[in-house]
């Protein structure tokens, strides 16, 4: 028996993204789709490229019947998307891609995002949804807290060195740059073809990325003591993909050892050999990370790059990954299709 899926915020970037890796999906069916603005459409007039499949049309939250659905994606812009999943049955199975459950301490939680969180006791429940290291929690979990996509980059190249101790706590630097479909559908100014097309900006800069409340969070409970990241994230004129360039110190052999050996067994993770590094257009479409170590020519410092489709294993893809636990089935099913090239 498939299971059936409902997803709500189904008319955005995330929520069509579910559906095309649903779509090829063996254990999972649509059943149920949800939206705001769009709400009285098919799926045919919001996204034409999903025209040949059979969906549901778009309705309110509200009008789902939750008795017939097994789990609930929730791809819904942050602190909508807490308001919502308070009020869905008490046993629903939830994948929520927003940041409303991410973090676990509320005052970092408001500190972050400005508010009182509307659910806090749910915000505890939840299980971070970085798969390769909560995959067990994951499984028995109700609902489980989707990481941000830059968050997700970041964390890859760093948290197996920072679990082995092979590089420096207090120096390290993540550059990223970051499609702009990491922003969403809705219109905002800045995205326009005029305003983003043949430019690049940093945003967010000086240690202002609700992302780093993620990092923090993660990289000091896994090193026992605060540490702090510099990160700059830089929006790029590209629809999918995040590259993230991270500057540590350490022996960058050891640091490319370490990542080996921790993703060995990681079917979505490729560590590639020493001094290669990886491209957004390798993993485009897909849910698989590349992870490149080089040396640098500074004695001492290393330099690890990391590459993943932030509309897929950056979000969508990683909620399939980690729905796919939660319902008892293959960890991989449905998410081992080759990336788009070129
Ligand atoms: N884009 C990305 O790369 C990533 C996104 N995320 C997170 O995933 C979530 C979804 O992102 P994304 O798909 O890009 O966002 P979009 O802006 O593309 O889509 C938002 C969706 O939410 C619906 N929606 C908006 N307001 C409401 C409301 N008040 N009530 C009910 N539904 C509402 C919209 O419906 P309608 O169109 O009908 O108005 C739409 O379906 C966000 O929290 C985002 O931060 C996480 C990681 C990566
Ligand atoms: C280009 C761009 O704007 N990217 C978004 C990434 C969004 C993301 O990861 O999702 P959450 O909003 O769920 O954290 C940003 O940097 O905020």
């Amino acid at each position: 028996m498939t299971k059936k899926i409902a997803i709500i915020g189904a008319s955005g970037y995330t929520g069509a993204e579910l559906i095309r890796l649903i779509a090829s999906h063996p254990g999972m069916e649509v059943a149920a789709l949800a939206a705001n603005s769009k709400a009285g459409q098919s799926m045919a007039s919001v996204f034409p490229f999903l025209r040949h499949l059979d969906l549901p049309d778009l309705v309110i939250w509200e009008q789902i019947d939750f008795a017939r659905i097994d789990l609930c994606f929730c791809a819904l812009p942050h602190k909508t998307s807490q308001e919502v999943i308070s009020q869905l049955p008490a046993e629903m199975k939830i994948v929520d891609l927003s940041a409303d459950f991410r973090l676990r301490d509320p005052a970092d939680y408001k500190n972050w995002y400005g508010n009182d969180h509307a659910a806090v006791e749910m915000q505890q429940e939840a299980v971070y949804g970085l798969t390769e290291f909560y995959r067990d929690r994951i499984a028995g979990a109700r609902l489980v807290a989707g990481t941000g996509c830059n968050a997700a980059t970041g964390q890859y190249s760093l948290r197996p060195l920072i679990q082995a101790g092979v590089i420096g706590l207090d120096d390290i630097i993540l550059d990223m740059k970051c499609a702009v479909s990491g922003a969403g559908r809705s219109l905002k100014e800045n995205l326009l073809h005029a305003e983003l097309s043949e430019g690049y900006n940093a945003y967010a800069v000086g240690g202002q990325h609700r992302h780093l409340g993620e990092f923090d969070q993660e990289f000091s409970a896994l090193a026992g003591r605060p540490v702090r990241v510099q990160f700059t994230p830089h929006l790029i004129p590209a629809n999918r993909g995040i590259l993230s360039t991270g500057y540590v110190s350490g022996d960058a052999k050891a640091v490319h050892e370490t990542m080996l050996r921790a993703y060995a067994d990681e079917p979505f993770i490729e560590v590639l050999p020493f001094g290669e590094t990886p491209s957004t257009h390798h993993v485009r479409g897909s849910n698989f990370v590349h992870l490149g170590v080089t040396g640098d020519r500074i004695e001492g410092r290393a330099i690890v790059v990391a590459a993943l489709d932030n509309l897929c294993k950056g979000s969508s893809g990683q909620a399939v990954q980690n729905a796919n636990l939660m319902l008892g089935l293959p960890e991989t099913q449905g998410l081992m299709a080759a990336p788009l090239f070129p």
